[in-house]
């Protein structure tokens, strides 16, 4: 901490920050850059220290701000003003109104803040939210970010979509895919491979040292033994019990319908889920202002809001009329995770 802060230097504990988090800039026509303005407020006393990667211009003017050429000057600067890697947009930007030729603004955002994770000089990241079908009508082939991050650390298709929220955990075996797509798509060997890595992580990651998974079924009443549907018998149990003589705490498959009720969700620390709606209608249902998305299965850590780029919300520069919950729930999540994996790493030397 820089000796000139004085008595805002005592006040702080960005001295247990060895690295600030990047927090991207999102569709700078959502109400990402007016969370972003919330969440410097929220955060600028106590920590943890973030800088933003996204347009200068959607931000000055509101809260004070300094450009950074460097992550590093951002633990010094945050409590005075927000820090930020200027990514100027290409066109100017409406409010509310999303225009695609953003799109390689948006991206490469996305690209620093992966850059500056992998070069230790950040934490880990947190995304604002972007809209699919807008970087999608300028070319952009990934359907989200959890496929794009992946991409940017050679691990496709290793990518595992976390979202929780305190009273409940949910993983997906499929993510951005139709219906009809995650049917076919599910198998025996992949609901395996994305077990492991959610034990894995609720490990390293959230602490929690033996995790109890309860596994969902896909049909009806978990497919009533064979008679509203096959999935369970010949995709989804060989899986439990090949991961059950591995030694991972996993149980099921449950009937989706029962499983998050108040009575079975103490029951267990994550659900895995085998289509999106499956996880996220429970989650969002029962707690959207502190639900956070994490992306597991890769080197770095990742968070988000739950919720999506809501135009609707926006009403003007820096202005929206959102609830900022999610945003300040991820940014705490990412930071805690960073000191968990952290004590996890160093007890293994
Ligand atoms: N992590 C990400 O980048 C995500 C991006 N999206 C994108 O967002 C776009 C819009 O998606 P929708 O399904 O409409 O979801 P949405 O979450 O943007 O909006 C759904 C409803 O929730 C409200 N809402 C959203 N966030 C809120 C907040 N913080 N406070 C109060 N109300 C809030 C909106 O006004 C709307 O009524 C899509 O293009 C989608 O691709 C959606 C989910 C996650
Ligand atoms: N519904 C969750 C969602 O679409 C978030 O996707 P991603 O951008 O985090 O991959």
């Amino acid at each position: 901490m820089g000796a000139n802060f004085g008595k805002v230097g005592t006040e702080l504990n960005f001295l247990a920050q060895k690295a600030p988090l990047a927090l991207t800039m999102g569709d700078p026509s959502g109400i990402g850059p007016c969370l972003t303005i919330k969440a410097w407020k929220h955060f600028r006393k106590k920590g943890p220290v973030f800088f933003w990667v996204g347009d200068v211009e959607l931000i000055e003017g509101e809260i004070p701000v300094k450009i950074i050429n460097s992550p590093y000057e951002a633990l010094e600067i945050f409590p005075h003003a927000l820090p930020i890697i200027n990514i100027p947009c290409a066109v100017q930007v409406k409010p509310g109104h999303p225009c695609f030729r953003n799109a390689g603004a948006v991206i490469k955002s996305i690209d620093y803040a992966v850059e500056a994770v992998k070069k230790g000089e950040a934490q880990a990241i947190v995304t604002n939210p972007i809209a699919k079908y807008i970087l999608s009508e300028a070319g952009f082939k990934y359907p989200g970010h959890t496929e794009y991050l992946a991409h940017l650390c050679d691990l496709s298709e290793r990518e595992v979509m976390m979202l929780a929220c305190p009273s409940l955990k949910v993983v997906l075996t499929t993510i951005h895919v139709s219906l009809r797509q995650a049917m076919d798509d599910l198998n025996t060997q992949h609901i395996i491979d994305v077990t492991l890595t959610a034990n894995e992580s609720l490990k390293r990651d959230f602490g929690i040292k033996n995790p109890r998974i309860a596994m969902a079924g896909l049909n009806p009443h978990a497919g009533e033994k064979g008679l509203m549907g096959v999935e369970e018998g010949f995709i989804i149990s060989p899986a439990i019990k090949f991961l059950q003589e591995k030694g991972v705490n996993v149980f099921g498959p449950l009937p989706p319908d029962t499983m998050f009720s108040s009575i079975v969700r103490p029951q267990y620390d994550v659900a895995i889920c085998h289509y999106h709606d499956q996880g996220l209608i429970p989650i969002k249902t029962l707690d959207q202002a502190h639900g956070v998305n994490v992306t597991l299965g890769l080197p770095i850590i990742r968070t988000s809001p739950d919720h999506g780029t809501a135009f609707d919300l926006v009403r003007g520069k820096g202005d929206c009329m959102a609830d900022p919950s999610s945003l300040f729930s991820a940014i705490e999540m990412a930071a805690e995770m960073s000191a968990k994996k952290q004590a996890f790493e160093e007890a293994l030397k």
